[in-house]
């Protein structure tokens, strides 16, 4: 807080905000984002260097360095649009001499002629600019979108929103300067939460570009690190251990009769984990009677009512066998989150929450977070794309009881991928129809880019392993035409086939960071990952090494359960593609390649 003697500042901060809120309404057409509007309070007889809510406070000689270290945001004619905005929207106004309370008993009142002096002078700035080194530009995004773009960033909502949108189009960016217009704003911080637990370290860092002060109000967190922080505020700890998890649903699974169903399209102990991960905990079923009802949203796989009954016994005893243990899993995690948020509330005081890829989060997470957000205006937005959910299992809002009707938004020009790379990715899933989380069918794709690039490679090869080789070329042609390593990323299926590429690269001398480890910070070396690990992410070149066109079988599948795992599939390459912005390579295994194959890891050639 400020304060001019014993008096607050508080209402010259409102002041100040309804100011930048003004310039940004009167500029929102030339698509200038709020965070690039800042005021500054000069003065003259104090040396400090301090950020209140989003007014700068600078001394006269911190006023001058902190010019000339402000990063490159405008090119000429953009500088000259803003000014004559500004111009318009704030006329110069007829300076008079401040009228001072007594003035301490040292110092004489100060006339307008002693702060013209004190502050410094154009010609003084226009030298200390010169002198200092120039500035790099920041990306154009940080200071300018689309006016749609902007006035989402900003407008009043009375309940949670969404913004919704194919891949590439913005919706990060718009959650990010939505962040940081309500950080400058809040007492509270502003959560900015994501599935994907390597994404919060590159938020945070692209945020603290945009606005540092903001940055330090914002908390980017992974949903699972989030509420294991919350049981600690609330003196409560979940243990997991996950081999002791993966024991217990093993034995539970072993013992199971749903193993020896005739009955049951799909026998892979995995689809039943998720079975539990997804629809019956991950939902937040109490019950049997509620599972035996549940219209199963996105699984494909038909249970029967006697079938439901084994999966209910195989799930009670899966939890039987964690309490031996010892251990939760996450979604008890989640659980006891929820709880400790509702029973506590006082202890989360929060401005708001954003939702990053709201589609990989199960119901549970997202009423944690809802009930986290709290209730009252601009509270809780969604960010998402049905298209772009690779795991099994939906909902929609309306049971996860939040209603965003009149609040949900639909960005659609691709600022990522050239339209070549967005046509190849949206082949694969363009007459796929998915269920929104809003409860529509979504039965077309809808976004289109202005971008112009080469056609994407796409082409077969034998095996993952030879592909992998092929790609590797192509990555050396494109590093000695002059693009760094840093800005190529190879992405896999697995874990098993990420760590193979990786070894394979290091076989070749390439230099290679892992996924996992990658916070955002520009790095020399190619990055390797899941495709679930690059989700929320992009990269000028993007490698494929081992993908396939058409699935192999699983033995006595039945065609709704393969069509199911062949959507996930489609859906997790248009992600994968999708992290394309200059230059994607494809590399199918051929048709020919046998279900053990796939199943020991494709590359293993
Ligand atoms: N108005 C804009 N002008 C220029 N670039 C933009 C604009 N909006 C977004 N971008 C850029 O487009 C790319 C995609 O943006 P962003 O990551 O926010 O999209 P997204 O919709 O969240 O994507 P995805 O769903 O695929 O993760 C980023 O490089 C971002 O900086």
């Amino acid at each position: 807080m400020v304060y001019r003697g014993q008096d607050s500042c508080a209402d010259d901060l409102d002041n100040a905000d309804r100011l930048v809120d003004a310039l940004a309404e009167g500029l929102e057409h030339l698509g200038l984002t709020s965070t690039a509007i800042g005021v500054v309070w000069a003065f003259t007889a104090h040396s400090v260097d301090a950020a209140a809510r989003a007014v700068r406070l600078l001394g006269a000689t911190e006023l001058i360095e902190w010019i000339t270290r402000l990063p490159r945001r405008f090119s000429v004619e953009q500088a000259s649009a803003v000014s004559s905005g500004v111009a318009e929207i704030c006329p110069a106004m007829e300076a008079t001499p401040p009228t001072r309370r007594p003035a301490a008993r040292h110092r004489r009142a100060e006339t307008a002629a002693d702060i013209q002096d004190v502050l410094p002078g154009i010609d003084e700035l226009v030298k200390a600019l010169l002198d200092a080194e120039l500035t790099e530009p920041i990306e154009s995004w940080m200071t300018f979108l689309h006016p749609e773009q902007v006035r989402l960033t900003r407008t009043h909502w009375t309940g949670p929103a969404r913004v919704r949108g194919p891949a590439g189009t913005g919706k990060t960016v718009v959650g990010l300067h939505r962040a940081t217009y309500h950080a400058l704003r809040s007492p509270h911080p502003i959560i900015f939460a994501s599935f994907v637990r390597t994404l919060p370290r590159v938020f945070a860092e692209l945020a603290r570009i945009v606005s540092e002060p903001a940055s330090h109000n914002i908390h980017f967190v992974g949903v699972h690190q989030l509420a294991a922080e919350c049981l600690q505020k609330a003196g409560e700890h979940v243990h997991i251990d996950s081999a002791k998890v993966d024991t217990a649903f093993g034995l539970a699974w072993s013992r199971s009769e749903l193993k020896h169903s005739t009955s049951i399209a799909n026998h892979s102990p995995m689809y039943w984990k998720e079975e539990i991960d997804y629809v019956i905990k991950g939902r937040g079923l109490t019950g049997f009677e509620q599972y035996r009802d549940l219209h199963r949203i996105g699984r494909k796989t038909p249970l029967r009512s006697a079938d439901r009954e084994r999966m209910w016994d195989l799930y009670l005893a899966y939890e039987e066998q964690l309490g031996l243990r010892g251990t939760g899993d996450f979604n008890d995690l989640i659980l006891r989150a929820r709880e400790a948020v509702r029973r506590y509330p006082s202890l989360f005081q929060y401005a708001g929450v954003i939702v990053d890829e709201v589609q990989d989060l199960n119901l549970i997470s997202l009423q944690f977070l809802d009930v986290l957000s709290g209730d009252g205006p601009n509270r809780m937005l969604l960010l998402g794309d049905s298209r772009q959910s690779v795991y099994p299992g939906g909902f929609t809002l309306s049971e996860a009881g939040i209603n965003v009707a009149g609040r949900a938004h639909v960005l659609r020009e691709n600022y990522r991928n050239t339209a070549q790379i967005l046509a190849t990715a949206s082949a694969l899933v363009a007459d796929d129809a998915v269920l929104d989380i809003e409860g529509t069918v979504e039965d077309r794709l809808e976004g289109t880019s202005t971008r112009v690039g080469g056609k994407p490679t796409v082409l077969s090869g034998p095996d993952g392993k030879t592909l992998s080789s092929m790609a590797i070329d192509d990555m050396t042609t494109a590093h000695a035409d002059g693009t760094n390593w840093g800005n190529m990323a190879a992405l896999t299926r697995t874990t098993r086939e990420a760590r193979q590429m990786m070894a394979l690269l290091r076989l070749r001398g390439i230099p290679t960071v892992s996924l996992t480890d990658y916070a955002g910070v520009t790095i020399e070396a190619v990055k390797v990952g899941t495709i679930k690990r690059a989700k929320g992410l992009e990269f000028s070149h993007v490698y494929l090494p081992a993908l396939h066109r058409e699935l192999p079988r699983q033995v006595n599948e039945t065609d709704s359960s393969y069509e199911e795992r062949r959507s996930l599939y489609r859906r997790e390459i248009y992600v994968a593609m999708t992290r394309a912005r200059d230059h994607l390579w494809a590399g199918y295994i051929d048709e020919k390649s046998t279900e053990a194959e796939l199943s020991r890891g494709s590359m293993l050639a």
